[in-house]
């Protein structure tokens, strides 16, 4: 098995969104170093139920903190216009679209798949904050998803009757989805990104977060830039 990132991420996970927009900034230089990146919907909630965990945002301490460190967070890469949803613990039970998710990944090219979990991020994240819950909510940001998700006049990733298809089969994905939530939890999962790396000497380790990229590029002995000061700049 060659060098590998995979990744177990929810649509209602802040920081798999992060996650998601960080490898795809990185993902062709990764390829040119022989690291794959395999990109796994799981259900968070599902995670921190079997793992014993609650989402750091119900503490309320936490929360207050998350406000500043979810902006620096999504500023650092380039998601200037995102927030939460107002109603964060009522929408997060995303197994509706997590489920369309996995039979895109099982029935589409993997640019198609990729392009769809960024659309649905973008819809959860994004105000007004679609909430993916409700079947025409689902149907409408897949009917609206592009090859270049956010740009409305870049090709449509679906027809209808390819859309009616994904919502129709998104049932037959019910125990990958939970197989994939219980095989994160199996790695070590309390919540997400889940980060399961192996590298080219097939050594295996897990990382959580979407700020932990140095040592995951260490660990997979990438050329990578870490963070250092430098000298005040001259005028
Ligand atoms: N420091 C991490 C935080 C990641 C994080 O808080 N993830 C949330 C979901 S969006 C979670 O599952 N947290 C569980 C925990 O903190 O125990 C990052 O920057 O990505």
């Amino acid at each position: 098995m060659g060098a590998k990132i995979e990744c177990y991420l929810d649509l209602a996970s802040y920081y798999s969104y992060i996650t998601f927009t960080d490898l795809a900034q990185n993902r062709e230089k990764l390829a040119a170093n022989g690291v794959d990146i395999e990109i796994n919907p799981v259900l968070l909630g599902g995670i921190n139920h079997l793992s014993g965990n609650k989402p750091p945002w119900t503490n309320e301490v936490k929360a207050k903190y998350l406000k500043y460190d979810s902006r620096r967070s999504a500023d650092r890469v380039g998601l200037f216009n995102i927030q939460g949803p107002p109603d964060l613990m009522a929408v997060s039970h995303t197994v509706s679209p997590l489920r369309a998710l996995l039979y895109i990944k099982a029935n589409y090219p993997e640019a198609t798949f990729l392009a769809a979990f960024e659309s649905l991020f973008m819809a959860f994240w994004t105000p007004p904050n679609v909430n993916l819950i409700p079947e025409e909510n689902l149907r409408a940001v897949l009917q609206g998803a592009t090859e270049k998700p956010g740009k409305s006049d870049s090709k449509k990733l679906f027809t209808e009757d390819e859309v009616d298809k994904i919502m129709q089969s998104r049932g037959q994905m019910k125990d990958v989805l939970l197989a994939n939530t219980k095989k994160a939890v199996d790695l070590g999962a309390f919540g997400a990104p889940w980060i399961w790396v192996t590298n080219a000497k097939g050594e295996q380790e897990p990382f959580f977060g979407s700020d932990r990229f140095h040592h995951i590029y260490k660990f997979l002995d990438v050329p990578f830039q870490d963070i250092a000061v430098l000298a005040p700049s001259k005028l």
